[in-house]
């Protein structure tokens, strides 16, 4: 997979070099081009910005260097390939999801537009569907600075499910909102510390009696946190035991 993040702010970006998706990139199964948005203006002041038609407060980020930009990595995308997928943050997108993340790690090439300010001219991502698949997307319910954030926490969340990326592909099985459910809580060594033991059960080593306490406390922990996860779940995602438990 090939990723190209635009920003006016692209040392933002710089963390994801580390841990694991740096070591993707090493082994070439990740490509991760950071770009510097104020390269594609022409003028004196390096202008990205002006004051918003309709008046109001703020200012709307120009089309022009952002047309220049994405231009200069479509282009890139050969007519053989997929189009490549412009990601957008933004609070009125769709909310990003685990879901979200499996169907974008499956991309060629996906695009990021960060947004400053009150966000990008709206005609940038209307020319960019002529081009690319163009999706808006939120990481939540608030409002950040930019984009940048909202980069990062997609990046990541996306190029972790890239085969390879992880180092031991199990892990990726019982996570929370992985298959519906929120994960088991975890201990290691020592067995007894500060007062607290571990489960006498994870000591058992009766894998049967292990999977099944784990099971419980990821129900128990969704049924308590996160309800409308298990009222959203398909009915034969909850076996005989999950329903009595
Ligand atoms: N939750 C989010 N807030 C923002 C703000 C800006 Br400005 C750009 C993108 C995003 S995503």
């Amino acid at each position: 997979m090939r990723i190209d993040v635009f920003s006016i702010f692209p040392e933002y970006l710089a963390p994801l070099k580390l841990s694991l998706i740096g070591k993707a990139m090493d082994a070439g199964i990740l490509s991760v081009a950071v770009h510097d948005l104020r390269e594609f203006t022409h003028d004196r002041h390096r202008t990205v910005d002006d004051t918003p038609y309709g008046g109001g407060a703020g200012m709307v980020m120009k089309p022009e260097p952002w047309a220049e930009a994405l231009e200069s990595v479509f282009a890139e995308s050969t007519s053989t390939d997929a189009r490549p997928v412009l990601l957008v943050p933004s609070p009125a997108g769709e909310v990003f999801t685990q879901a979200m993340a499996r169907e974008l790690a499956t991309a060629q090439h996906l695009v990021v537009a960060c947004g400053r300010y009150e966000g990008i001219d709206h005609r940038v991502s209307e020319w960019s569907a002529e081009h690319a698949d163009v999706r808006f997307v939120s990481i939540g319910d608030y409002v950040l600075n930019g984009g940048e954030v909202a980069a990062m926490v997609m990046i990541e969340a996306i190029a972790r499910l890239i085969p390879g990326t992880i180092g031991n592909p199990e892990s990726l099985t019982e996570e929370s909102h992985e298959d519906g459910l929120l994960e088991y809580p975890v201990y290691t060594k020592p067995a007894s510390w500060r007062g607290h033991d571990v489960p006498e059960i994870l000591l058992s080593g009766n894998h049967g009696a292990i999977a099944r306490w784990r099971r419980d406390r990821r129900l128990e922990r969704t049924r308590a946190v996160r309800p409308e996860m298990l009222e959203a779940l398909p009915a034969e995602a909850l076996d005989k035991k999950d329903r009595a438990f």
